[in-house]
């Protein structure tokens, strides 16, 4: 299977302490792959690497068969792979609507020239609806990003991912700091990105049982290393990952 995605030996240390080391994994095309791993595993440094908000020590990154290990994270995005945005980036006192059709607006290239943006309003609006609508959030469209649920705003935010149109979207746990009620509606909307077919998802979570049956393939971290990789079922059978998750090594608290 054709990969998008592959890292050889990616290691960063801080101050002598490694918190990513060798990891070298593949992510094929088009499938869904989560990264699990308890607190501290490395997870979210990972992803800096890969977004380039972090310089590795050590290996490199192939996206596409491209060597982007020292590209800027613009450039990255450029290419096609899209981290998701961080709620700081939402504009909280414009409208949901508004706000993806920024990111419409910004992935075209539209930028500081008021004549061109209007002509084009119509079309980039019913493009960010189309987006709205592909995480459940039309009904919203006309509420004020800052009255949104937190479970809402997760979604305003892969909204707006989707707005730029990434080949892979790189997600940092989406159901973080959601109300337990809300969880099932943002696993919808990741389960019908991936049913559309035309994106590659890798999803970093904390819990595995909140993955394991959206995933086509697991990856699991621990202490910065690469410690088991492999579907759902060979993962959670797995006795080196069942100790690093139940053998008291695991803290749940957050
Ligand atoms: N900028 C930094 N400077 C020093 N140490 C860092 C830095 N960023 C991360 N670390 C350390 O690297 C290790 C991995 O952290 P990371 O945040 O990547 O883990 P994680 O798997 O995402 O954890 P969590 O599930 O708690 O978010 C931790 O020990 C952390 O303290």
């Amino acid at each position: 299977m054709e990969s998008i995605l592959k890292t050889r030996e990616l290691t960063i240390d801080f101050g002598g302490q490694a918190a990513v080391s060798g990891v070298s994994l593949e992510v094929p095309k088009h499938q869904f792959q989560s990264i699990i791993g308890p607190n501290g595993a490395g997870k979210t440094t990972l992803f800096n690497l890969l977004s380039g908000q972090l310089q590795p020590t050590h290996g490199t990154i192939l996206f596409k068969e491209t060597d982007i290990t020292h590209l800027s994270p613009p450039l990255r995005t450029r290419m096609g792979m899209g981290r998701s945005f961080q709620i700081t980036n939402v504009f909280p006192n414009l409208t949901v609507l508004e706000n993806v059709r920024l990111a419409v607006q910004s992935s075209a290239g539209v930028r500081f020239n008021f004549f061109s943006a209007l002509s084009r309003f119509k079309q980039f609006e019913e493009e960010a609806v189309h987006y709205l609508k592909s995480v459940m959030l039309d009904g919203k469209r006309d509420s004020l990003a800052k009255h949104l649920a937190h479970g809402e705003k997760r979604k305003l935010e892969i909204a707006m991912l989707l707005a730029l149109k990434p080949e892979l979207l790189l997600l940092d746990e989406p159901t973080a700091g959601i109300s337990i009620e809300e969880v099932p509606a943002i696993l919808d909307v990741l389960r019908g990105i991936k049913e559309q077919g035309d994106k590659t998802i890798l999803l970093i979570e904390h819990k595995m049982d909140m993955v394991l049956d959206l995933s086509d393939s697991v990856t699991v971290l621990f202490n910065g290393k690469l410690l088991a990789s492999g579907s759902p079922q060979d993962i959670m059978n797995n006795e080196l990952v069942q100790s690093a998750y139940l053998g008291g090594l695991y803290d749940d608290a957050s």
